[in-house]
C-alpha cells in the first residue's frame, strides 16, 4: 500500500509494441484494488493538439511535429495530468517525454532540441522504461502490425532499442527516477507488481 496522500504521476514508454498499454492498464487494475484512485491517460492526449498532432503525423515531419507533441504534452498536464494529481490520483500515462526523445530523433530531430522544447514539463514520480529484446518486440509488432510511417523504417525495433538505452542514461543523468524493466520473459501482471513495489521508493523521491 502506498503511503502518499498527495497523487503521484508514473510514465510507461519503451518501443512500439514492448508492452506499454497492458502494462497500464494492469497496473491500473492493481492499484485500484488495493484502494487507490487511479486515472490512466496516453499520448497523445484526447485533446484538441493531440487530435491534431495524431491527424497530422503522416504529413508533418521533424521540428515542426516535435513542438506540436509537446505543445500537446503540455496542455495535456494543464488540464488533465495534474488536476488528477493534486486530487490525490495515480496519474499512470501511457507514453510521454522518452517517447518523444526516441520517436522525434528517429524523425532527424536533435535530441538537445527535444529536451528543451521539453524542459517545463513536470517530471514523473516514476518513469517506467519497458525494455525486451528487439528480436521479441519485433516478433510482438509483426503480429500486431505497424499503425504509422514511423514504425515503417527498416530495423524499427532495432535503432528504437538503441535508442531507448540512450535516453534511459540521458534521464538519469536530467534527475528522473527511472525504472527499466526488461519484459521480454515477464508476463504483464509480473512487470505490473514490479511497478507497484518500485513505487513506494518513488513517492519518497
Ligand atoms: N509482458 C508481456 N509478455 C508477453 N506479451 C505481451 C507482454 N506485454 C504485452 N504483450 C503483448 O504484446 C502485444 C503488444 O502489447 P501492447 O499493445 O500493450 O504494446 P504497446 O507497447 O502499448 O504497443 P504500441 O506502442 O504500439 O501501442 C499485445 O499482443 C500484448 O498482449
Ligand atoms: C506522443 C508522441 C507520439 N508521436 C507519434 C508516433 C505515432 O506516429 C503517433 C501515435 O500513433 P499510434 O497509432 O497511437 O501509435 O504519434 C510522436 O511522434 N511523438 C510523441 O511524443
Amino acid at each position: 500500500m502506498l503511503s502518499s496522500e498527495r497523487g503521484l504521476f508514473i510514465s510507461v514508454d519503451g518501443p512500439y509494441g514492448v508492452g506499454k498499454t497492458s502494462t497500464v492498464h494492469t497496473l491500473a487494475r492493481l492499484l485500484s484494488a488495493e484502494g487507490h484512485e487511479v486515472h490512466t491517460t496516453a499520448e497523445p492526449s484526447e485533446g484538441p493538439i493531440g487530435a491534431l498532432a495524431r491527424e497530422l503525423t503522416e504529413t508533418v515531419t521533424g521540428t515542426a511535429l516535435a513542438c506540436l507533441y509537446a505543445a500537446d504534452r503540455y496542455h495535456h498536464l494543464k488540464e488533465e495530468i495534474l488536476p488528477n494529481v493534486d486530487a490525490g490520483r495515480v496519474v499512470i500515462t501511457d507514453r510521454y517525454i522518452p517517447f518523444a526523445l526516441v520517436m522525434q530523433q528517429l524523425d532527424g530531430v536533435d535530441p538537445d532540441f527535444i529536451w528543451r522544447i521539453n524542459a517545463k514539463a513536470t517530471k514523473p514520480n516514476l518513469a517506467v522504461i519497458l525494455d525486451a529484446t528487439p528480436v521479441v518486440v519485433g516478433q510482438r509488432l509483426t503480429e500486431r502490425g505497424p499503425h504509422n510511417r514511423l514504425q515503417k523504417l527498416p530495423s524499427s525495433s532495432r535503432i528504437e532499442w538503441h535508442h531507448y538505452r540512450d535516453v534511459t542514461r540521458q534521464l538519469i543523468n536530467a534527475g528522473w527516477t527511472v525504472q527499466q524493466i526488461d519484459c521480454s520473459h515477464t508476463t504483464v501482471s509480473q512487470v505490473a507488481r514490479m511497478v507497484r513495489d518500485r513505487l513506494a521508493e518513488a513517492e519518497s523521491a
